[in-house]
């Protein structure tokens, strides 16, 4: 159990802390994280500059599966040759960015905002590994709306399973440690009708 207060006010409320022991790889999800948060998920999903971003594979052209946006101090972000449109922070990503770097203890500078729209929408193996973000990034993946299947495996060893985590609405997902460097993650499509979700990953951008 991890007693902490997101307003700084002393509290019986308390968030479970679920850390996953896993080899070459440090992952903690916090369920309700966000419990107390004002930020709803509709001012939130308003107050998101999403775009239909597009990737170029083989010479053609694809929508991506999900809308995006990506907010930051003053840094540019690319990924798979997507180079995103870079907006100002808001009033709610700067509620949720504080809410997380007081249990954290880390700084971010960037946020890229995902909305899955429906379960045909989602987000294919990879690994955040971009040079920008350094060797060993802490990766903070906040959800909001319908829950999702996240799921990863090891890159390298075979007999590690596959994790499987049911990211609910408000809650916290933290990869640190060597997780992005041994590990790949997607979000999965879904054929069950569900309704949209927010995924914002906070990340450090050093260069
Ligand atoms: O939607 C998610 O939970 C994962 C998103 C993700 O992996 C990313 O934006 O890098
Ligand atoms: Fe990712």
């Amino acid at each position: 159990m991890n007693q902490f207060d997101l307003f700084g006010e002393s509290t019986q409320e308390t968030s479970d802390e679920v850390v996953y022991n896993l080899k070459d790889a440090k992952i903690i999800y916090y369920p309700n994280f966000f419990g107390r948060t004002k930020v709803d998920f509709e001012a939130l999903k308003n107050s998101l500059n999403l775009r239909q971003d597009q990737i170029t594979l083989y010479g053609k052209t694809h929508d991506i599966p999900r809308l995006q946006a990506w907010y930051s101090n003053d840094m540019e972000y690319s990924y798979s040759g997507i180079k995103l449109l870079r907006n100002d922070w808001n009033k709610e990503l700067k509620t949720i960015k504080d809410e997380i770097e007081a249990i954290t203890g880390e700084s971010f500078n960037g946020c890229l905002c995902n909305l899955y729209r429906d379960g045909r929408d989602y987000a294919s193996w990879h690994s955040d590994d971009e040079e920008s973000l350094g060797r060993n990034p802490v990766i903070a993946s906040a959800s909001f709306g319908e829950t999702r299947k996240f799921v990863l495996k090891h890159r390298f060893d075979k007999s590690c399973e596959k994790v499987e985590i049911e990211l609910e609405d408000r809650s916290l997902l933290i990869m640190k440690g060597a997780t992005q460097h041994y590990w790949k993650h997607q979000l999965n499509k879904t054929a069950r009708k569900v309704g949209p979700r927010i995924n914002l990953t906070f990340r450090r951008i050093i260069r």
